[in-house]
């Protein structure tokens, strides 16, 4: 096991998860039995990351059903109904979270009695919880084979575990091979405004023991030139069926310079993270955040009163920048239209 915490445990009728703001300085749990307030936590990305805000939410559609006071059975579906959507709604790129919620509200649609409706609601977010940290693994096991002792491999964000139920996502390749003994060097992209790459990556690699050093996004082009880089690899909060990649602002110009100069980009991300239903991006919804979270580093303004910032929060990737993409049902690789239907189900 790695010497990190689990992002997101239920204990009690309560869930506890990591405040990801905190990060690095200080490692604390929120812990609530309230859905808003993990709902609060998913908006202002205290939890982030996409297969772990999928099992945030299914968290916080069990805490409405735990907490739920009566005993009607068609009632309580009509405010489950609303919830869910409160909560699948509370960050739109990610297709996990909305996966997530759907699936907690389906398996209530057998039940003959809201106790029963409970019980099931919960067993189904623990099982997405469990499924999503196995199939983490079996991605790290299946990418290991990508890093050679010795490499240098790049990453934007954190597609780490923290952003997921374990292991990561982009991570966990890097875990696995450091568990095999390899010896390598990760370069983290530091992944402006929010810092995911600065504050999270680097932090639970440092903790893994593995050697990281963080790097500014606009960085990309000379470190591409000059540091030798063998491999570069990011997650995913979204692909569609084609193989158009939504993640974290920055990936695009990464998988861009790693076009150019010949270093394989790969995307690791469980069949969670796609999309079936969307093919190019005009089917993907980019979030935009506040302009804020640009214009204040901390509390300090660095642009004129009078001047706001354009906050994509995410960009899309296309899919002949991508040299593979590893999910746990095996690696994709091109043509990804048919790869994808073939691996991950079909449209
Ligand atoms: C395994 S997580 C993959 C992505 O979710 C990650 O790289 C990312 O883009 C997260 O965005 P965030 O805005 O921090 O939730």
């Amino acid at each position: 096991m790695l010497n990190l915490p689990k992002t997101i445990v239920w204990e009690n009728g309560r869930v506890k998860l990591i405040n990801q703001k905190l990060l690095p300085h200080k490692l604390e749990y929120i812990e609530t039995d309230n859905w808003e307030r993990v709902v609060k936590s998913i908006k202002d990305m205290e939890i982030r990351g996409a297969p772990a805000i999928g099992v945030a939410g299914a968290f916080a559609v069990a805490l409405f059903a735990n907490k739920y006071d009566g005993e009607n059975l068609e009632k309580f579906m009509q405010d489950l109904e609303k919830v869910s959507r409160i909560v699948a709604t509370a960050r739109p790129t990610a297709v996990n979270l909305s996966w997530a919620v759907e699936r907690v509200k389906n398996v209530a649609k057998t039940a003959t009695s809201v106790e029963e409706a409970r019980r099931l609601i919960l067993d189904e977010a623990l099982k997405i919880q469990r499924e999503d940290e196995e199939a983490n693994r079996k991605i790290g096991e299946l990418g290991e084979p990508l890093i050679e002792d010795g490499d240098t491999v790049i990453t934007v964000c954190n597609a780490g575990s923290l952003a997921t139920s374990y292991w990561g996502t982009a991570t966990a390749p890097l875990y696995v091979a450091k568990e095999k003994g390899k010896s390598f060097r990760v370069i983290a992209l530091e992944t402006r405004p929010y810092l995911q790459g600065a504050r999270l990556t680097a932090w639970e690699l440092s903790m893994a023991g593995i050697d990281v050093v963080v790097a500014t996004d606009n960085s990309i082009g000379i470190l591409a030139m000059k540091e030798k880089i063998n491999l570069a690899i990011t997650g995913a909060d979204r692909i569609t069926s084609i193989g158009y990649v939504a993640n974290k602002l920055g990936t695009y110009p990464l998988a861009l310079m790693s076009r150019v100069h010949n270093i394989p980009f790969y995307v690791a991300a469980p069949s969670s993270s796609f999309d079936l239903k969307a093919r190019g991006p005009e089917d993907i919804e980019i979030e935009i955040r506040s302009s804020d979270e640009v214009v204040y580093i901390g509390n300090m303004r660095i642009t004129p009163e009078n001047v706001k910032a354009i906050y994509y929060a995410f960009d899309i990737t296309p899919p002949q920048l991508v040299t593979g993409i590893l999910t746990e049902k095996g690696i994709i690789y091109p043509p990804y239209e048919k790869n994808i239907k073939r691996i991950i189900g079909k449209n």
